[in-house]
């Protein structure tokens, strides 16, 4: 396995809102590759707001984000720091139905120009670890949403991210595959990688260390 990369992420204060509706108010966050965190609330409370920020694809009104301590403000800096630290999975998998699944695990490999020997070296790790060698060649609208999934998380890990930002990664799965996802999620941040997760599901969010709640604009601990 590659060696995962040290982070550290601080947000202090952090405040967006969309026009009039403030939807952030002063969130502060520490996190590194050692931390998994699960984030709840309610509908609209602003979760996918706040990981989209700490994901590097939105930006925010004010506060600070800190990455390995030096201040980063939105804008030409993101697709770097995002394309070489983390990895995104989302509820809704976002494959591209055209593609193969290998396709669609390599794309990221292949936009950020990774050598071809080197995407086929690390892929067949990562499709070993997520039990889908067998389904590379097949078309994604082919698989169960199980499958779906473990491909979508082989796609994040294919620029061997240090941090995986999870948005509802088990909402369309039955317990056994949510069970599934969160047993490889588990085994990554084992391996070295930090976790945020936003779950509406007790039994998801207790495989974090530490679970945060946002109302109001604001974080608190659960
Ligand atoms: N691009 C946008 N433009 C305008 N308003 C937005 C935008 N993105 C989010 N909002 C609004 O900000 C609020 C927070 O949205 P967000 O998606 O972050 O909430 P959430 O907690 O993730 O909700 P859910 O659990 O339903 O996915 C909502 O009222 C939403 O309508």
């Amino acid at each position: 396995m590659k060696k995962i990369k040290d982070i550290e992420i601080e947000l202090r204060n952090i405040k967006k809102g969309y026009g009039s509706q403030s939807v952030l108010n002063g969130v502060s966050l520490r996190i590194d590759n050692t931390s998994f965190i699960s984030i709840c609330g309610k509908s609209g409370s602003g979760k996918s707001t706040l990981m989209n920020i700490l994901g590097l694809i939105e930006g925010y009104d004010a506060g600070e984000y800190l990455f390995n301590q030096q201040k980063i403000e939105p804008g030409k800096d993101y697709y770097l720091l995002r394309r070489n630290y983390i990895g995104f999975i989302y509820q809704s998998y976002n494959l591209i139905p055209e593609k193969t699944c290998y396709e669609n695990i390599i794309l990221p490999a292949m936009y950020a120009g990774m050598k071809q020997a080197e995407i086929d070296t690390y892929i067949s790790s990562i499709v070993d670890r997520l039990e889908i060698s067998h389904l590379l060649e097949k078309g994604t609208f082919a698989l169960s949403g199980g499958e779906k999934q473990r491909v979508a998380i082989a796609r994040s890990l294919i620029l061997n991210p240090s941090l995986i930002v999870a948005d509802e990664p088990t909402g369309n799965l039955d317990t056994h595959n949510r069970d599934a996802v969160m047993e490889i999620l588990l085994h990554e941040h084992r391996n070295g990688r930090g976790i945020v997760l936003i779950t509406h599901d007790e039994a998801v969010a207790d495989y974090a260390d530490e679970k945060i709640y946002l109302k109001d604009g604001k974080l608190s601990i659960c």
